[in-house]
């Protein structure tokens, strides 16, 4: 997969060359100079333009008639000079990237830091800027400031990073303004429009705001701030909705202003270099995929723990809980990459078909194969570690599940009977996030008497550690070195800090440039959504109906008991995440 450009304003070496796709923005191309008068009215003298295009686009110019078909373009605005006839010119594309909430914690924390540091690695494209949206009032400089201040990114302690700081920081503009005004993000379209004259605009926006603000956002965006002449692209960030009504209502909601196409759900999880890895493990190895089922694979679970609690962010965790937080998108769309067919070829559409496909062939989770809990106030030594409830945000009788364990199962040839476990959980005693494999015993085996263990745990196990510390190992039987014959467990193991010395890029960063280059690969798409949420909705309804009392864990435990009877009743027995068996 081609990644990244080739910028002229970066000093490092990187493999990034070429930014050579099917995507009609991302070469440099030439458009005829003409004028695209959005509102053309003479049939005649607009059937003309449509043909120049069309002719222009068949001949490998970009189709870019939107303005002229879609009138939704905030003016009539022109692109080139208005010299009808004249030879085609070069226009090499710009990109605008207007982070929507832009000072709040996911943009600090992330998107920020992210865009700096493809732009330090030479991955943004040749031109670009970022404005920063948000209603909060603050200058340029004052934007700058706070990004600089924030960025904690990884590549913030490599060399020349200060320069490279600066001139990016130069790139970084901020435009106040409300949320539902459409005036404001016209204004925004003004200033956006300074900054790409005689370049293709192309507009990417990240809602990175709260969800209840999605849609007017997108409103006002679409008709006051698209592109007239290039794409617009909108990264939505989750939830996407709580249960399958709303979020069949805002998909449609959304798509009164965008395609499906420019509409790019974000679950970062799928940025994860462990969770990219798991495919090409799959597919490129023949050791693995003829495993891949239910005649060698026992039990299948996808664990996500943390070892600090909602931190700030109650207010919006109580009204969403672990359930829709973690497990119906991060830990699903594992679930889905790991179970699905191999697909026709690595393109976008071919691999959600085959995860829509495996959403389907679920059933339907019930409730006596969930169960949840909520973190208790824990005190050990001198220090004491808050309950969940005691954040102020959160009501003392909130019933919303911080840690939950659940039993799936996908109902076809491949994997008729095999538990799929899932567990989550914050303020736990470890901060992990494992995909692990037990395969099933050795039938007949020779050994059994060599074990100095018991047989039972001694099947072989993968372990895709997603983080901290990526890695995949493999659990084996071994023969302990020696005279005589006893055998004993063993790892291979594939630690990524021992083989690779290149830094993991975050998660945000992969997503950011594919949403740039508008592959679509690692978004979500309306269909999968729909899938994900008819699996887990009818369960999150009883839970919340039937007031079920989650269990209460202390703050750093390993979570509630019930895990384990849940677990147990699928004859399964939790992986070990306290990381002395890798
Ligand atoms: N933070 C995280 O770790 C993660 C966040 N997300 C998702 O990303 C999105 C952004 O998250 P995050 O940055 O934490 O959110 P914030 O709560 O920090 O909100 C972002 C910005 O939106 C504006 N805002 C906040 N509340 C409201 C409101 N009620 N009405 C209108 N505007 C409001 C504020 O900007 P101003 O007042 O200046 O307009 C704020 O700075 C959310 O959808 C969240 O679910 C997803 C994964 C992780
Ligand atoms: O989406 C979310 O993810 C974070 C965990 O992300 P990670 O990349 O740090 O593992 C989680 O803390 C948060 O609650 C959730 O909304």
């Amino acid at each position: 997969m081609a990644r990244c450009l080739s910028s002229s304003s970066s000093t490092s070496s990187h493999p990034c060359s070429s930014f050579n796709h099917s995507n009609n923005t991302k070469k440099q191309i030439s458009i005829p100079k003409i004028t695209l008068l959005s509102h053309y009215t003479n049939p005649t003298i607009s059937h003309l333009i449509s043909k120049q295009i069309h002719l222009k686009s068949s001949n490998g110019y970009p189709l870019n008639a939107v303005s002229l078909q879609n009138g939704s373009s905030p003016g009539n605005e022109t692109v080139g000079e208005s010299s009808f006839y004249s030879k085609p010119e070069k226009v090499e594309p710009t990109i605008s990237i207007t982070v929507v909430g832009a000072s709040g914690d996911l943009a600090k924390k992330k998107i920020f830091p992210a865009l700096f540091a493809l732009f330090y690695e030479a991955c943004l494209p040749k031109h670009f800027t970022i404005f920063g949206y948000a209603r909060s009032k603050m200058s340029d400089e004052e934007l700058r400031n706070m990004i600089s201040r924030t960025l904690t990114c990884r590549i913030d302690k490599r060399e020349n990073c200060g320069d490279k700081m600066d001139e990016f920081l130069q790139r970084c503009f901020y435009h106040a303004g409300q949320y539902t005004s459409e005036e404001d993000f016209l204004e925004l379209h003004r200033k956006l429009k300074e900054k790409e004259i005689g370049r293709l605009p192309n507009r990417l926006f990240y809602l990175s705001i709260p969800p209840n603000i999605f849609v007017d956002v997108v409103r006002c965006a679409s008709r006051r701030a698209s592109s007239e002449s290039g794409w617009t692209r909108v990264i939505v960030e989750k939830p996407f909705g709580r249960d399958s009504e709303s979020s069949g209502e805002l998909t449609r909601c959304l798509k009164q202003y965008l395609t499906e196409d420019q509409i790019f759900r974000i679950d970062h999880y799928l940025g994860k270099e462990l969770v990219e890895n798991l495919s090409v493990l799959r597919f490129s190895n023949l050791v693995f995929e003829p495993l891949w089922s239910r005649n060698c694979i026992r039990n299948v679970q996808l664990i996500f723990s943390e070892d600090f609690g909602t931190e700030g962010r109650g207010g919006y965790f109580d009204n969403y809980g672990i359930i829709r937080d973690i497990m119906q998108n991060h830990l699903l769309q594992i679930l889905a990459l790991f179970a699905m067919e191999t697909p026709v070829t690595l393109e976008a559409e071919d691999i959600r078909n085959e995860k829509v496909k495996v959403l389907r062939s679920m059933r339907q989770l019930v409730l006596d194969d969930v169960i949840v809990g909520q973190y208790k106030g824990h005190t050990k030594g001198a220090k004491s570690y808050p309950a969940y409830i005691d954040d102020p945000t959160v009501p003392k009788d909130s019933l919303t599940p911080t840690f939950a364990a659940a039993a799936l199962f996908i109902d076809n040839a491949r994997w008729d009977g095999v538990p799929f476990l899932m567990k989550a959980g914050k303020a736990l005693h470890t901060k992990r996030a494992e995909i692990r494999v037990q395969f099933r015993h050795v039938p007949g085996n020779l050994y059994k008497r060599n074990f100095g263990t018991d047989l039972d745990k001694a099947t072989n196990e993968l372990v895709l550690r997603v983080q901290p510390d990526e890695a995949i190992y493999l659990k084996i039987n071994n023969k302990v070195p020696g005279l005589g014959m006893r055998l004993d467990r063993s790892d291979l193991n594939l630690l990524y800090k021992a083989r690779y010395t290149k830094e993991i890029p975050d998660a945000y960063e992969r997503l950011l440039l594919d949403a740039i280059e508008g592959e679509r690969r690692l978004f979500i798409r309306s269909d999968e959504l729909d899938a994900a949420w008819k699996l887990f909705t009818p369960v999150l309804t009883e839970l919340e109906e039937k007031k079920i009392a989650p269990e209460l864990y202390p703050y750093g435990s390993r979570g509630p008991i019930g895990a384990h009877y849940l677990a147990a009743k699928h004859n399964v027995r939790w992986g070990d995440l306290s990381g002395d068996d890798s």
